[in-house]
């Protein structure tokens, strides 16, 4: 029997929706799947993980203060070792781009990030390159394998059964060289970027950082994140959190809206597997214009507000 592992995260205190379709990609026959929960409420997200078919959710407590993403590899390092653990599969979210390459560098096991597909039986997994044009598949050979997945490459299934909460106390080493000093959040970009069901994202023709809030205006009527072009992010508009592209996040949402943007080479590689792309530009020959499902040609400064006043209307 395969034992394969899961990092579960957490938003507002409950299991992201992303980590079902992780459960959902890492089922099959002859295997056990282990939720590894690090400083998270195990207990309380029993539910939620038993109706996605994990059979062990395994509590471990670190005793860190806050976030120490150092002692939490080692943590994980740890349960995977003792409750045999070969193959640990984590989101290529923030969090799965902190934990999962210290994990994979304790263990000497590969690590492949942003798999669009995984096959943990022959340990196959697939993964874009050369800005999403050619897709890989890449095989992994060792004891043991590390799989960052990429957000919503596949839907959650119903599996339900039983688990049990197994608890799991690691005591880091007081000499640890990583500290956290502080934490600070950006703020503003709502519900993480890579996991989102809807984005809008803004481009050059957002014109200022300030009329962002156009964007983030229509977004939190439907709990949808902002994101954008590198423009807008190298003009200082915008965090590079919230880059979207070849070289910042890829997103592979239900729907995504670009706003303002002319639809680069760069910046569809990291959208072009959104499920519906609707494109809003003032200029009828933009590229993206050709490689969207809808657009709309006009002064996205017009279409914004009604469309926030729209979506205003649908949850009133
Ligand atoms: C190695 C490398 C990596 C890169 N990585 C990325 C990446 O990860 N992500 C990324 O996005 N880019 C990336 N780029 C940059 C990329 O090549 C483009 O320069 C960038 O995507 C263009 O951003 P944009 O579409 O916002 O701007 P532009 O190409 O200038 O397009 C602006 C669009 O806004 C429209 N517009 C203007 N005003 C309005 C209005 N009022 N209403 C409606 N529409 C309007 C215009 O018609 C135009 O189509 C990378 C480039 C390189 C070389």
């Amino acid at each position: 029997m395969q034992t394969i592992g899961l990092l579960v995260e957490f938003k507002d205190g409950k299991v992201k929706e992303a980590v079902f379709g992780m459960a959902a990609a890492a089922t099959g026959t002859d295997r056990q799947l282990v939720a590894l929960v690090v400083d998270a409420p195990a207990a309380e997200a029993k539910a939620s993980l038993e109706a996605c078919g994990i059979t062990r959710i395994v509590d471990i407590r670190t005793g860190a203060a806050g976030w120490n993403p150092a002692v939490q590899a080692e943590a994980l390092t740890a349960a995977m070792q003792q409750f045999d653990i070969t193959d640990l599969v984590g989101l290529t979210s923030p969090t799965g781009r902190e934990l999962l390459p210290r994990i994979a560098a304790q263990l000497d096991a590969p690590l492949i990030m942003d798999c669009i597909a995984v096959d943990l039986e022959d340990r196959r997994v697939q993964t874009t390159q050369y800005s999403g044009k050619t897709i890989a598949t890449i095989a992994l050979t060792g004891d043991r394998f590390i799989y960052g997945l990429r957000a919503n490459v596949v839907p959650a299934q119903e599996n339900p059964t039983q688990a049990e909460v197994v608890e799991f106390s690691f005591e880091p080493e007081q000499s640890a060289a990583y500290q956290v000093i502080e934490t600070r959040s950006d703020g503003g970009s709502g519900p993480q970027l890579a996991e989102s069901d809807v984005i809008f994202s803004g481009g050059r023709g957002m014109k200022n950082g300030e009329n962002f809030k156009l964007l983030f205006d229509c977004a939190r009527h439907i709990d949808a994140a902002v994101g954008a072009s590198r423009v807008a992010v190298d003009n200082g508009w915008v965090p590079y959190a919230m880059q979207v592209g070849q070289t910042g996040v890829k997103v592979n949402p239900k729907v995504y809206l670009a706003f303002g943007i002319s639809g680069s080479v760069q910046h569809y590689a990291g959208m072009k597997s959104a499920g519906m792309i609707i494109a809003v530009n003032s200029d009828e020959n933009a590229a993206i214009m050709a490689n969207c499902d809808y657009y709309a040609t006009g002064d996205l400064f017009d279409i914004l507000p009604e469309l926030e006043k729209a979506l205003a209307a649908l949850n009133s």
